[in-house]
């Protein structure tokens, strides 16, 4: 029996590109060679995948527990949830049945890892509509993972390559993110930073803090959030031993960050996080009207389980093409494997 660390890949919205790049992510040779990968989705979903990407040699297992898993280059094992009729249903649309689906793949790998049956979980995006409409009201992966480990504090962080950030707030309206930037949540968002730098290996990580404000407020002239909660945030943290400066003005503490300066940036909203991540991650090409690379990684971190994200979403232009990129899965893939190594993600 392999010693390999058991992976387990949700199918992600089954109306998705999900689906096909995750046949394209198993049809490398080099993912067996890393771990034993699972896919928790539908066993006919993936078999229609693999005709759409044309790799008629890869055979679907539909299994019921992970122990029949054969773990086989050149076999898709599914754990099998049969919550999808093929003949009944749409790539590239929002549907009460493709939310189900999605959510309850989450689901399943969540209550898997904790049961110690995989060691990390890798999620293919699901649609939030979907979920919402099928009944289960989350804003996402990371409040699900949140609720069902029964975990209270928590961050999302986006990495590609040494770019790392973590986020104070997420999914929000832009007016609800200013007023959640206080000093419990910075300090607490800082030291889940600090912490996650380790577990990937790096001994004594330098975070940056991004200013929510312009020019992070100019010494109170364009808002005070600065001065009076994430400041303060930050001396807490340097009396804890953290190494850590800011607020750095928010325009910049990016190209610091990428070319050394910090090891991870702790941003006060989900776009002033995720902007620069996906301009790096994400290469469209005009001439060819296609994207060349897809790529980064999203981590929930705090968590008493390891999860790892694809950073694009459903991408519903693209299902069914057989056109999308598999990189942002195979870099989370890679990256669950590096934090199942380390076991010190908190
Ligand atoms: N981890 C998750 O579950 C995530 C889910 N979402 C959800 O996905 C849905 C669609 O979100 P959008 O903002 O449209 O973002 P998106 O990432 O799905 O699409 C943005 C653009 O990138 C392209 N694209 C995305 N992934 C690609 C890939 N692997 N290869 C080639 N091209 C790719 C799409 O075709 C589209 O042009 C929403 O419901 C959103 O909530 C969005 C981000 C993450
Ligand atoms: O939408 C996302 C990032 O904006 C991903 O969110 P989740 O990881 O919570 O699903």
């Amino acid at each position: 029996m392999s010693e390999k660390l058991k992976i387990g890949i949700t199918m992600g919205d089954p109306a998705s590109i999900g689906p096909e790049i995750t046949v394209r992510a198993f049809a490398d040779k080099a993912l067996y060679e890393m771990c034993n990968p699972v896919v928790i989705g539908d066993a006919d979903v993936m078999a229609e995948a693999v005709k759409i990407v044309g790799k008629p040699e890869i055979r679907i297992n539909s299994i019921e527990k992970i122990s029949d898993a054969k773990f086989e280059y050149g076999t898709i094992d599914v754990y099998d949830m049969k919550l999808v009729d093929i003949s009944n249903f749409e790539r590239g649309t929002v549907s009460v049945i493709s939310g189900e689906a999605a959510f309850q793949y989450v689901k399943t790998v969540i209550e898997l890892a904790l049961a110690g049956e995989v060691d990390a979980t890798v999620t293919n995006a699901l649609n939030k509509e979907a979920i919402n409409l099928a009944g289960h009201h989350y804003s996402g992966h990371t409040e699900i993972y949140a609720d069902l480990t029964k975990t209270s504090k928590y961050s999302m962080m986006l990495a590609h390559e040494n770019l790392r950030v973590v986020h104070v707030s997420t999914h929000v309206s832009l007016r609800k993110a200013c007023d959640l930037v206080k000093k419990e949540r910075v300090l607490e968002v800082i030291r889940i930073a600090n912490n996650a730098c380790k577990a990937l290996g790096i001994e004594s990580p330098k975070v940056g803090v991004a200013g929510l404000n312009p020019h992070s407020g100019e010494n109170g002239l364009f808002g005070d959030e600065e001065i009076l909660e994430i400041i303060p945030a930050i001396k807490q943290a340097k009396q804890e031993g953290i190494i850590v400066e800011g607020p750095i003005p928010p325009d910049t503490i990016f190209s610091k960050a990428k070319g050394g300066m910090y090891d991870i940036v702790v941003a006060m909203y989900h776009d002033q996080g995720h902007i620069p991540l996906k301009v790096l991650g994400f290469v469209y090409n005009q001439k060819e009207q296609k994207w060349d690379a897809v790529s980064g990684v999203n981590i929930t971190l705090g968590l008493p389980i390891i999860r790892v994200s694809v950073d694009h979403g459903t991408a519903f232009d693209q299902a069914g093409m057989g056109t999308a990129s598999e990189l942002s899965l195979r870099n989370a893939i890679e990256y669950s494997i590096l934090l199942a190594n380390s076991k010190k993600i908190n």
